[in-house]
């Protein structure tokens, strides 16, 4: 974790990592942690670093370089993405494992935090390329990850393809079929029943946990929602389904929509698959993404970037209920004015943390051979974010603190008692 850093001239995407550190360092303050401990969370574990050789379809070879980073795994083997990105950087992918490492413990999973990335543009990579790529990534790092040291998953421009060559590469080299090296994979090589729409599903279910201590009927409850990819649009579909709940807005990078008698998602989700965008979809008022966190809606759900909360529009949410699928929506000026008026914040470590929860669950399955239904999967699922929740929420009331702190309370004060049982400091 970065001591004070300056905030002109850094990008969103360390804007981010900035906040995530300052959870980190308050709630540190409140549990009165001993200086070694934050030290020990301060750096990561274990930081590999590899130089790729790929043979290229034109017959030269070039060398990509890799990282992989294991933050922390005193709860049990590692667990986290590999990014494929061409301004992937050491400091980005460390601040991402140690992301890893307060979600997986927040929801009691016996795993770890890590992450990984190439430097590397796959948009200009051929699909041979690209499994040359991935396979020559494990040939370098096979000795630092494995089932019981260190799980690989999809994350940005990595794929269930890029997983299966991943997963297969691992298993020759180490001479074995290792389905539990790598999740993500599709179902038919161990993949999860249930994995594609798990981000949006735990969020549903910590939604209706939340509906409940507020004493809120959700099926009279209108909804908007930034950001209509696989979380937000699977979001979107989940409330109409789950909860018979009026979404009404919606947005993408080029604008939102908005109908007050509640959008068809069926439709938006046709039109977006014919034009690119949600704009202009069949019975809709266009309006702006400012706009769209701005109604007066009951549940505001961002799923899209970083910092679209900020001090200047945090006094405009008219929400009672704001679900952060997003990674670090809210910045944490703007948290402070929510907690203010009241507003009830299912924070991004426990709302978004459905997605690692099943893919928990495919380590478990790819170990025991055992594979589960939908069914089964959901009822999991259900049971893990509702207990997160709960855990949190009364965190946060024993101890005075907001839904977020309560959240990184539950998750340090998991991690350090191990470190102290396991003699670590
Ligand atoms: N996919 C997962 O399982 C998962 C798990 C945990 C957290 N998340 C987080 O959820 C968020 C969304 O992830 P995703 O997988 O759905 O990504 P995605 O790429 O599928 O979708 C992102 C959406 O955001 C929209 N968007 C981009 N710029 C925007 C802007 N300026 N204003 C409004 N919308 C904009 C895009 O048009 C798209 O609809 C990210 O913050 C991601 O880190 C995803």
């Amino acid at each position: 974790m970065p001591g004070p850093v300056t905030l002109k001239n850094i990008t969103t995407f360390e804007m981010a990592q900035h906040q995530l550190h300052e959870c980190v360092y308050k709630c540190a303050k409140i549990l009165e942690l001993e200086d070694e401990v934050m030290r020990m969370l301060e750096n990561p574990m274990q930081q590999v670093q590899v130089s790729v050789p790929v043979k290229m379809d034109d017959g030269t070879t070039r060398v990509f370089p890799g990282f992989r980073v294991i933050h922390n795994n005193v709860l049990g083997p590692a667990k986290g993405g590999i990014r494929f990105h061409p301004e992937e950087t050491v400091d980005t992918v460390k601040a991402l494992a140690a992301w890893m490492t307060w979600k997986c413990a927040l929801l009691d999973l016996p795993l770890g935090g890590s992450k990984g990335g190439i430097i590397c543009n796959t948009k200009e990579l051929s699909e041979g390329e690209l499994e040359r790529l991935s396979r020559s990534y494990i040939d370098r790092i096979w000795k630092f990850i494995g089932p019981d040291v260190d799980v690989l998953a999809p994350d940005v421009y990595t794929t269930p393809q890029i997983m299966t060559w991943m997963m297969d590469e691992y298993s020759k080299v180490s001479g074995k079929n290792q389905f539990g090296a790598v999740t993500g994979k599709p179902v038919l090589v161990g993949g999860s029943v249930g994995r594609n729409n798990a981000t949006a599903m735990g969020g549903m279910y910590t939604i209706r946990e939340a509906a409940k201590e507020l004493e809120i009927d959700l099926s009279q409850t209108t909804i908007a929602i930034q950001g209509f990819g696989q979380v937000g649009s699977s979001a979107a579909r989940l409330a109409e389904k789950l909860f018979d709940a009026k979404v009404v807005a919606v947005s993408d990078s080029r604008g939102g929509i908005y109908n007050p008698d509640g959008l068809n998602i069926k439709d938006v989700i046709q039109h977006k698959a014919k034009t690119k965008s949600v704009i202009y979809a069949p019975n809709t008022k266009t309006i702006t993404n400012t706009e769209v966190l701005e109604l007066d809606v009951d549940i505001l759900i961002p799923a899209a970037l970083e910092n679209v909360i900020t001090r200047d529009n945090a006094k405009n949410i008219k929400a009672k209920i704001l679900a952060e699928l997003a990674n670090g929506p809210t910045t944490p000026e703007a948290d402070n004015i929510l907690n203010q008026n009241g507003i009830h914040v299912i924070p991004d470590i426990l709302c978004n943390a459905g997605g690692v929860t099943v893919s928990y669950f495919e380590i478990v399955q790819n170990r025991c051979m055992w594979y589960w239904t939908a069914k089964e999967v959901r009822k999991r699922l259900d049971k893990k974010m509702t207990h997160a929740y709960h855990e949190v929420l009364s965190t946060s009331k024993e101890c005075n603190l907001d839904m977020r702190m309560g959240a990184y309370a539950v998750a340090l004060s998991r991690i350090v008692d191990a470190m102290k049982l396991r003699g670590w400091v």
